[in-house]
């Protein structure tokens, strides 16, 4: 197919033609991911044979014990940005706090990264699909400047480019710069990503549900009501929907962008804020599904309207095709909302 013979790299600057007083510093950014990628791939796809396999025996931030594969993807991301010079600092989920680039081509970097390096660690150790995620920014601090923790705690609607990484069956980089989403494919006989996935586009309607319902007790009453919506007899509105969850948040978004359907992870009695993060694992999926004609919400309002706090803040997550998440968000309202009293 023609479009297979682009590459990443040659779409990258067409797409900054279209912005002649572009300086080229995002395709080189995007350039030092696309780098990234390919190494931490070559690492997952020999895991089971190299000693890179289960715990690094340390926890991060969030008390989560790292994967040896965290740790080297977090560490072959940083470098591969810091090389670059267009990025003033990064913050990881495997990073207790941000990290500013001291070399003196990256302090007068306009670029702030914020990272999932090694998402559904859960799943390395059994071959199930992972991936990475990325939310770009530009900083907020003057060029030059210290870094500050504000250039990373901006709403999610400020992004200038964000994307992810899967490490499935094939290798795939899916990314936005707010211009679409555009997806492409790892060739590994010539170590190259084509373009595979031009303007991707979520179905308005799907018939997948995509949750976690070993934690169902826990879940809110909204949610439980919507798990039994999607569960009921209803042939002419194509219900009951199907249920998979792979549990790598990558995995399961990626084939709901591609058939449609509704990715949830609620608050739980045990996660009263939810599991996922904001800024580096919520965001960035929210920017790609609003830019694919999806919706990505807290269960009442816009992920990307969230104002942030904290580098680790942690938010509950309804993302997927637009009415799917409308009628999840409707059962919130009617039953996890302030007005849930008078309808139970
Ligand atoms: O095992 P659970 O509670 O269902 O959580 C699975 C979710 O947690 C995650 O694994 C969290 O990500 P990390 O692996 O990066 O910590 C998501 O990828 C996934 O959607």
């Amino acid at each position: 197919m023609a479009e297979n013979m682009k590459t990443l790299g040659e779409f990258i600057v067409e797409k900054q033609l279209d912005f002649p007083d572009a300086s080229g510093s995002l395709s080189q950014l995007l350039g030092a991911i696309r780098l990234a990628a390919k190494v931490v791939n070559r690492e997952i796809n020999k895991a089971g044979l190299v000693d890179i396999i289960g715990s690094a025996g340390q926890e991060n931030v969030q008390g989560e014990q790292q994967q040896k594969l965290d740790i080297y993807a977090n560490d072959k991301f940083k470098a591969a940005m810091e090389a670059r010079g267009e990025v003033c600092g990064v913050a990881s989920e495997e990073e207790d706090d941000f990290v500013a680039f001291n070399n003196t081509q990256s302090k007068n970097g306009k670029y702030i990264v914020l990272m999932d390096p090694l998402d559904g660690s859960s799943n390395i150790d059994v071959n199930v699909s992972v991936g990475t995620i990325f939310s770009i920014y530009k900083r907020v601090s003057p060029v030059g400047s210290e870094v500050t923790e504000a250039d990373f705690l901006q709403p999610g609607r400020k992004q200038i480019a964000a994307g992810y990484v899967i490490y499935g069956s094939s290798t795939m980089l899916v990314y936005s710069t707010g211009n679409g989403v555009h997806g492409f494919t790892l060739d590994p006989s010539i170590g190259v990503f084509c373009l595979s996935h031009q303007d991707m586009k979520i179905p308005t309607d799907g018939k997948i549900y995509s949750i976690n319902e070993g934690n169902y007790i826990k879940f809110p009453e909204g949610v439980k009501r919507y798990i039994k919506f999607c569960q009921q007899e209803a042939p002419e509105q194509g219900r009951p929907y199907t249920s998979r969850y792979i549990g790598s948040l990558v995995s399961d978004f990626h084939r709901n962008l591609l058939k449609g359907g509704i990715f949830i992870y609620p608050t739980t009695a045990s996660a009263p804020k939810g599991k996922l993060r904001l800024l580096y694992e919520c965001n960035p999926m929210a920017f790609l599904m609003e830019q694919a004609g999806g919706k990505a919400s807290d269960g009442f309002s816009s992920i990307l309207d969230i104002k942030p706090s904290e580098l680790h803040q942690r938010t509950s997550f309804f993302v997927g095709s637009t009415n799917m998440v409308n009628t999840a968000e409707a059962m919130m309202a009617d039953f996890s909302g302030p007005d849930a009293e008078t309808n139970l």
